[in-house]
């Protein structure tokens, strides 16, 4: 399924599995495997999925594809070929574009003569990507040179990284190529996992790597249905190693049939129109999608709004959204702040502005212990411990926070479907939460500390079933890394707060204005964006990858339903490194206002 921004691709990809399980298409105990590219993205598929089809959610399993294969890595590999198995336990490492870098420039010294001429067509800023994630791990360690110069390098990182005495390092593309050796080693392992999903599905499809692209095929390029969906014209992890072309290979390989669809459910037309500017650069063939969203009267689609300087970009734009707060029914949390990627650089400024008026203002991109804020707040346990404390510091009034936090109890005690089992849990969860409040009452906020809050929270649940069921929904993933994340949020809010209630308020800040990047923008919408940081500052790389940044571009754009402003405050930001992109804007006619 190719389409833009706000076709509805992943909504498709809620209805088909809704459809799946209840016509018994994908009969149980058999599985869908979700797979997206953000750990938000898959969350957000299975909470539309658990909607839809509560009683089947237990059967759709979404998650990201560094989880899935680092679960199996983490799963089986006793299994891997002898040369393979490491006895340690592994360091998992994430190597910048300098060690790559460097890394390249190292091997000169090692590489045979005759491989050498050949090292300078290596890729050096996305080696990882391009050169481990594609060479397919032998069974048996060569006893010779390699022949090649590609097959030399990728041999030597393995050497230097894992093979060697020592806790091994991997990274996430070393655990797909260990899985997808794990995969062609052991084909119970294959077959167990083809039977387990005869449906599969991929969402922003046009960013797959190589290396992920043959870890699918090797597993699910025969005889499971596949769905991919994406946008080329959304194509933003190049920097990673993203195909150039996934859906070509995908159609070819997969021997697939690609569908468009031609509709944006998300944006009214004004920004649809814009959005086909944008779009039409990046694929002059890309079709004139029609907006299905009605415009709401009074509004400027797009505009660009510039200043004389960021004190008062913050100033006017936090009156602004005060002043249209008290004139309509809209809430903070529809508006977003998205910036290229130099988020913190607005938070500051944009954090006081906006308290001013009363409006709180959440950074979904801070680090919070070893998570972004935006994972955190969309992981399953995490929100169910929140869930938990939320309710015991406020009893009444929280009617949807209690559904989601029995819902999430059923489904980790098994017991959907079952009515006395689910009384049960529901039981159980009323006496953790009346436990809770009373323990809350004696250990006010400002003399109690956050780990001894958590450890309450978590001695009343049963932790290891809770860590079963974490493991289970997002294979791979350290669940003492979310516990880590949420101490570190909870310490950061409760510090400023009266009481627990407001704490725990402030720690989801559900009604906040968000600030993000456009990598983390991906997949989402708000009824109100504004870009900011319009200028060479926040888009310096912008020449180095045109089409890359374009495409960051049209995806932080596409973000909006209803209004797009820009923003500048750089009187040469026109002139610049991103002249390209202020051209589009005059073509669809955007007009510019000046604050002075
Ligand atoms: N068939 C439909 N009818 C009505 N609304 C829809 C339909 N499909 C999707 N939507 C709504 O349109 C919006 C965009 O849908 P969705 O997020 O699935 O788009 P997408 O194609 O995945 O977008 P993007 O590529 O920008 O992430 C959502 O608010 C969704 O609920």
């Amino acid at each position: 399924m190719i389409a833009g921004p706000g076709a509805g691709k992943t909504e498709f990809l809620a209805q088909r599995a809704a459809y799946l399980l209840q016509t018994g298409m994908c009969p149980s105990p058999r599985r869908i495997l979700a797979i997206s590219f953000k750990r938000d993205a898959a969350a957000n598929l299975g909470r539309r999925v658990q909607t839809r089809v509560p009683e089947h959610a237990e059967r759709f399993v979404s998650m990201t594809f560094d989880a899935f294969t680092k679960g199996l890595v983490d799963k089986f590999k006793s299994s891997l070929p002898r040369d393979w198995r490491r006895s340690n336990s592994y360091e998992l490492v994430f190597p910048s574009g300098r060690e790559q870098r460097d890394f390249v420039n190292y091997l000169a010294s090692v590489t045979p003569t005759a491989l050498r001429p050949a090292l300078d067509t290596l890729p050096r800023d996305t080696f990882s990507a391009d050169v481990v994630g594609a060479w397919a791990l032998p069974f048996a360690l060569p006893d010779r040179e390699p022949a090649s110069a590609s097959a030399f390098a990728a041999l030597t990182w393995w050497q230097e990284r894992y093979l060697q005495t020592g806790t091994p390092h991997v990274d996430f593309v070393m655990l797909n190529r260990l899985a997808e050796l794990l995969v062609r080693a052991v084909p119970h392992l294959r077959r167990a996992l083809q039977i387990t999903y005869p449906f599969v599905f991929v969402d922003e499809f046009q960013d797959t790597t190589l290396a992920q692209f043959s870890f699918l095929k090797s597993i699910f390029g025969n005889g499971t249905a596949v769905t991919a969906v994406g946008d080329r014209k959304q194509r933003i992890m190049g920097f990673a190693g993203a195909l150039p072309n996934a859906f070509a290979q995908f159609i070819r390989d997969f021997d697939a049939t690609p569908y468009p669809l031609s509709w944006n459910f998300r944006s009214s037309q004004g920004l649809v129109d814009l959005q086909h500017v944008i779009a039409s650069r990046l694929d002059p063939t890309t079709i004139q999608v029609i907006s299905r969203t009605t415009a709401e009267h009074g509004h400027e689609p797009v505009s660009l709004w510039t200043f004389t300087g960021v004190a008062r970009e913050a100033d006017c734009i936090a009156k602004w959204i005060a002043d249209d707060l008290a004139q309509s029914q809209r809430t903070p949390a529809d508006f977003a702040l998205v910036a290229r990627q130099k988020v913190a650089d607005f938070e500051a400024r944009f954090r006081a502005r906006l308290a001013e008026h009363n409006i709180r203002l959440r950074n979904d991109d801070a680090m919070v212990g070893k998570m972004r804020l935006q994972d955190l707040l969309k992981n399953d346990v995490a929100r169910l411990l929140l869930g938990m404390l939320r309710l015991a510091a406020q009893p009444s009034g929280l009617g949807s926070v209690w559904l989601e936090a029995s819902r999430t109890m059923e489904r980790i005690h098994g017991a959907a479907g079952d009515d006395y089992a689910v009384r049960r849990v529901n039981d159980e969860l009323t006496q953790t939460i009346r436990s809770l409040h009373k323990w809350l009452n004696q250990h006010p906020v400002d003399s109690t500390s956050t780990s001894d809050v958590i450890a309450r929270g978590l001695e009343l649940v049963d932790v290891e079933n809770l860590r079963r069921h974490a493991r289970a929904a997002a294979r791979g993933e350290d669940v003492d890394v979310v516990f880590d994340a949420f101490d570190a949020r909870l310490a950061q809010v409760a510090a400023h707060a009266s009481d627990w209630a407001a704490a725990f308020d402030d720690f989801e800040s559900a009604n906040a204005v968000s600030l993000l990047t456009v990598h983390r923008s991906k997949s989402l919408e708000y009824h109100t964006v504004f870009f900011l940081g319009l200028d060479d500052d926040q888009w310096w790389a912008h020449d180095r990858d045109v089409d890359g940044s374009t495409s960051t571009f049209f995806v932080g754009l596409s973000r909006a339903a209803q209004r797009l402003i820009f923003t500048s405050t750089s009187a040469f930001a026109r002139r610049g490194k991103i002249a390209d992109l202020y051209a589009m804007l005059d073509e669809a006619g955007v007009r510019e206002r000046r604050w002075i």
